[in-house]
């Protein structure tokens, strides 16, 4: 049987352990806090993450990373961008050696601009066929309500890739594979930027013209950066493109959406940050490290801009759409 090690107990971390567990794989959740693994581990239950949702028999859960990571195939790399860099490098003497490692998480490194396939390759060691992606119109969730949800494993190894999609294969859980990582990381944490700004818009009550506008030009930009790094254009045409674009821009579920609709409404970054309860709206730091990538490969993005200038210029919502419908006029 396939081991698991899940690093992250939030939403996410959560809901794709129980999605292993349930495709039969031996699984390990590792929880920063002591009391969620406890929680999970005693009465199959983690509230602060995903109330209401019973974990499946045989999850089991631990406090202790090296005791999580101990004989694991596969570490799953479930914690927020901007502290994988961090926490990898606490576990990196117990990572066994010859595991895959799979990253679940969606955005840029600010400062070093990274992906976090290449952040998790500097800071192991480990060569790139041994560092996969998990990337999809994922909400955790509908995944947790076992809604039916399809999603991608990439990874340049595709013997590792398959392995991991059998791992995770469930009645409601369909992954697919692909070699694409860049593709997938770009589509991935491109989107969240993108939902900020459909929040924005909802936030100011613009309707449905305008939710269509942000998501096909926000697809056109993202498209864009990928083919500039180096992916194909189909990664971003498919589900951890376009689909998970569209699942964030429209859910009142998406942590990046409702924290731009908070803004559009007025509220203050401080007042919208208090709002998440301590969990993570991506977009919000990877605007500028995706804004700053962007600008070093001459990759013209918009929509990022107008975010980047209301979360970090602190310019209002309505500013940000004169400056961009005064844009020049061309060719689509
Ligand atoms: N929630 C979703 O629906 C979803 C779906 C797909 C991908 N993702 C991505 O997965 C990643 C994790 O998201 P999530 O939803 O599980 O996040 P979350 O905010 O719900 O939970 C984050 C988890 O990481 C842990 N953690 C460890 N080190 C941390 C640190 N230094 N700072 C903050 N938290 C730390 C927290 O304790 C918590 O268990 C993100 O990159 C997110 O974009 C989320
Ligand atoms: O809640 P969000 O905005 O972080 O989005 C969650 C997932 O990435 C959707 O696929």
């Amino acid at each position: 049987m396939v081991k698991a090690a899940v690093m992250g107990a939030g939403s996410f971390g959560t809901a794709y352990a129980k999605v292993l567990r349930d495709a039969g794989t031996e699984v390990t959740l590792w929880a920063r806090r002591a009391d969620v693994a406890d929680a999970v581990a005693q009465r199959r239950v983690n509230p602060d993450y995903l109330p209401g949702v019973r974990l499946p028999e045989g999850l089991r859960a631990t406090h202790d990373h090296a005791e999580a990571l101990d004989g694991a195939d596969v570490v799953v790399l479930a914690v927020p961008s901007q502290s994988l860099r961090g926490n990898l490098a606490a576990w990196s003497g117990d990572l066994p050696p010859s595991a895959t490692l799979l990253s679940l998480a969606k955005g840029v490194e600010v400062g070093t601009l990274m992906r976090m396939s290449q952040v998790t390759a500097e800071v192991t060691g480990a060569e790139s066929d041994r560092i996969a992606v998990l990337s999809g119109p994922n909400l955790a969730k509908e995944i947790a309500a076992e809604q039916p949800t399809a999603t991608v494993i990439a990874c340049p190894d595709s013997v590792r890739a398959v392995a991991v999609q059998r791992a995770c294969a469930t009645g409601y859980f369909r992954p697919y594979t692909n070699t694409d990582v860049t593709g997938c990381e770009v589509g991935g944490a491109c989107k969240n930027v993108i939902a900020l700004c459909s929040g924005m818009a909802a936030g100011i009550g613009l309707g449905e013209n305008t939710s269509a506008a942000i998501i096909t030009r926000g697809l056109a930009e993202m498209t864009r950066l990928g083919v500039a790094l180096g992916a194909r254009p189909e990664t971003l045409a498919g589900l951890a493109g376009v689909g998970d674009l569209v699942a964030t821009c429209v859910s009142p579920l998406s942590r990046n959406r409702s924290f731009g609709e908070r803004l559009g409404r007025g509220e203050t970054l401080e007042q919208a940050q208090q709002a998440t309860h301590g969990q993570v709206a991506e977009g919000v730091k990877s605007c500028s490290s995706i804004l700053e990538l962007a600008r070093s490969y001459g990759v013209e993005m918009p929509l990022t801009e107008a975010v980047h200038s209301v979360c970090h210029g602190r310019i209002p919502v309505s500013q940000a759409l004169v400056q961009l419908l005064g844009r020049r006029i061309k060719p689509e």
